[in-house]
């Protein structure tokens, strides 16, 4: 038996990647019986069969986190590509994006691709606006920097997730920071089309150390699965200060002595990011879903 991790899967094999090179499996009829079923990024027990690098797939260990959307196990980071323009950026939108991805318990970092469409002085004025998201703690990186500096970011990672909205250049980058990759989308793309009941989950590139997602259906922003207690934490800075308010429930809303409250009006937080907050909540009051069925589906995830 030996271990290892998925990294793809089409139509029920499972290519699993381990010291002794990587081998097509099938899951074993027990996992099958357990319902247990195996996914990307999964580390897994094979059964190897070396003459022909297949073998079938024993047990699945423990999930130190997941995503649905893309369907993916254990990922140490989300890479949040965002565009200097076309489209155009939009910090509420990025705010948007942060929330989201907040909500699943990852690390993030926020990429600014086109950089080469702005003008200096624009340049100067993005750059200005992200250093306020640098502080709060996200590593932020840009397309106008050598490649080297991102690449040294993804040594300190072991499967990283590429998100961002269609056209904002995720598959221009991942081109760039692995050369193969549009061969290898390509190869997929075909083994899929000679198959009949084909099921793509989501593929994984290989970086100098770790692996890269690409993730189609990433890219929208369901707010309305966020449970209304829980949208604060989504916010890191309101986080890390939320232990200054008065009440330990604080919603920094309409509490007193609300330490967040006050920081945005010293401006230590900023005022958009509050607002963002603020949109957020009627949101997610005005969304149809009750708070029990979220609460429902959370515990089943
Ligand atoms: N000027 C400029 N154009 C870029 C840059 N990165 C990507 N583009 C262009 O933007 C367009 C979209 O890029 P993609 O890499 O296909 O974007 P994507 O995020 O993979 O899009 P989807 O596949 O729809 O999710 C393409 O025409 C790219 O050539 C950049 O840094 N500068
Ligand atoms: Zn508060």
């Amino acid at each position: 038996m030996i271990k290892g991790q998925i990294i793809n899967s089409i139509s029920g094999f499972y290519d699993v990647v381990t010291d002794q090179g990587k081998y097509r499996t099938r899951a074993r009829g027990n996992l099958r019986n357990k319902r247990q079923k195996p996914i990307v990024g999964d580390y897994v027990e094979i059964q190897p069969e070396e003459a022909t690098k297949t073998g079938y797939l024993m047990s699945i260990n423990e999930r130190k986190n997941s995503l649905k959307r893309p369907l993916l196990a254990n990922i140490s980071d989300v890479l949040l590509l965002i565009s200097a323009r076309e489209p155009e950026f939009s910090p509420k939108l990025l705010d948007r994006f942060l929330t989201f991805i907040e909500e699943h318990h990852v690390d993030i970092a926020i990429y600014i691709s086109k950089m080469d469409l702005l003008s200096d002085d624009e340049v100067t004025h993005l750059k200005k606006q992200l250093t306020y998201y640098e502080n709060i703690g996200y590593p932020v990186f840009y397309s106008d920097q050598p490649l080297s500096v991102l690449k040294t970011y993804f040594k300190t990672k072991h499967l990283s997730v590429l998100a961002g909205q269609s056209g904002v250049g995720k598959s221009t980058l991942l081109n760039q920071l692995n050369p193969n990759a549009q061969q290898e989308t390509a190869e997929i793309s075909q083994t899929l089309n000679r198959g009949k009941h084909t099921t793509r989950q989501v593929q994984l590139f290989e970086l100098e150390s770790g692996y890269l997602a690409d993730t189609p259906g990433f890219s929208s922003i369901d707010i309305q699965m966020i449970q209304i207690d829980d949208l604060r934490d989504c916010f890191v800075e309101f986080r890390s200060k939320a232990h200054l308010c008065q009440f330990r429930s604080c919603q920094h809303f309409n509490e007193p002595n609300c330490e967040i409250k006050h920081l945005v009006e010293t401006g230590e937080i900023l005022q958009s990011r509050y607002d963002m907050y603020l949109e957020l909540r009627e949101e997610i009051e005005r969304s149809r879903t009750p708070e029990y069925v979220k609460k429902q589906r959370k515990r089943r995830k």
